[in-house]
């Protein structure tokens, strides 16, 4: 299956795949109802990269075929956000007509919001110079986007580098700046629909949050409501910025945020090291009742998958069931699963992100 092949009729049979998929996968750890959140069948992706392949007088976006590896050339791309297309071939014509900016011009990443906003990252194999400054700005303004240019050990940022999300959960909505090359969630519906999960699995729980692996504060900035204090943490020095400004965006004053791996914090916590970056935070003062973690592919460490032993509640939101499964051979000797999701992020790929709750046994 691939990102650019989108066939509605098939999706419904497809979902069922992987939720029975899912059902056998995780039976073995005496599982509850799995809760099921759909994707939209179109247009859910806000995010797209392309190659970009010149022939004669003309420019194409490029993808490859995630079996044969083979490019092949497209003008829509059906996966990707209403705004993403709705920009694809108006800008390409307009990028056509002027060699400063076609010339050299290898990729083209879009990043766009619920709101119509959109980032075009243009990379080329060549440096950038007032002259494709000037054209890039014109074209910034024709197509109400805004654009940063970037070549070798070059970026230029025409006017700035994030764009601000909307997002809805459970009536309430929150602000998000998301920044140029650095993670969000690709899939808004479905993310209203993790975070609205998320906030749900909380509802009740006293006490305070600690969070691993915070990014942008996606689910911290909704989670922090229901807790007297959250302590999150982030390896990614933009990532943590950017959550900065979440918080301020949406008024919340009770988190506080650490840049620091997993390991370092397991360490930490562990007492086995100290860091600067911690200087300012007084672990002792947390009353953590609950642990959120929702790490990459590779899931929890090991020194990470014993120190979310020590809290009551664990919320475990996973990109890659094999790990997830991993780590509850090892959470589940301690801990009971309560409640179990799957959040379609990507339609009609083998990928699933799953949403585990589990108290104390
Ligand atoms: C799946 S993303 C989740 C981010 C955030 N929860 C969200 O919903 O947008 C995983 C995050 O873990 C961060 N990360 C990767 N390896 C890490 C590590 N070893 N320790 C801490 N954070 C890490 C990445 O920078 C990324 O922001």
């Amino acid at each position: 299956m691939s990102l650019a092949v989108v066939e509605p009729e098939k999706y419904a049979a497809q979902l069922a795949e992987k939720v029975s998929l899912t059902r056998e996968e995780f039976q073995a750890f005496d599982i509850p109802e799995l809760e099921i959140f759909r994707s939209r069948p179109e247009h859910y992706r806000m995010r797209a990269e392309f190659r970009i392949w010149h022939e004669g007088e003309h420019s194409f976006y490029r993808m490859f075929d995630s079996e044969t590896k083979q490019p092949f050339s497209i003008d829509q791309f059906p996966a990707g956000s209403e705004r993403i297309n709705q920009l694809m071939m108006p800008l390409m014509r307009d990028i056509e007509q002027h060699e400063i900016l076609r010339k050299r011009l290898f990729q083209m990443e879009f990043l766009t919001t619920q709101t119509g906003e959109a980032l075009i990252s243009m990379l080329y194999h060549k440096q950038l110079n007032d002259v494709w400054k000037v054209a890039a700005e014109k074209l910034q303004t024709t197509h109400n986007i805004r654009i940063i240019g970037r070549a070798r050990k070059q970026k230029v940022v025409l006017d700035r580098d994030y764009v601000v999300e909307s997002l809805k959960v459970l009536g309430k909505t929150y602000q998000y700046t998301q920044v140029e090359n650095s993670f969000t969630q690709p899939n808004a519906g479905v993310n209203e629909h993790m975070l609205g999960w998320a906030s749900r699995v909380c509802d009740g729980i006293k006490g305070d949050l600690l969070e691993l692996y915070c990014g942008n504060g996606n689910f911290t900035c909704v989670l922090a409501n229901h807790f007297d204090k959250v302590l999150a943490t982030e390896i990614s020095k933009t990532s943590v910025n950017s959550a900065h400004n979440n918080f301020k965006l949406n008024n919340i004053q009770n988190v506080q945020i650490a840049r620091l791996s997993s390991e370092e914090f397991t360490q930490a916590m562990n007492r086995e090291r100290l860091f600067r970056r911690l200087q300012d935070i007084d672990l002792d003062s947390y009353q953590v009742s609950t642990i959120f973690v929702d790490p990459p592919r590779a899931g929890l460490d090991a020194g990470t998958e014993t120190l979310v032993q020590n809290f009551d509640n664990i919320v475990y939101i996973s990109c890659n069931p094999e790990t997830l499964k991993q780590n509850l051979e090892k959470i589940t000797e301690t801990h009971t699963v309560q409640r179990i999701a799957l959040f379609d992020q990507f339609p009609y790929t083998h990928h699933r992100e799953m949403g585990v709750f589990l108290t104390r046994k």
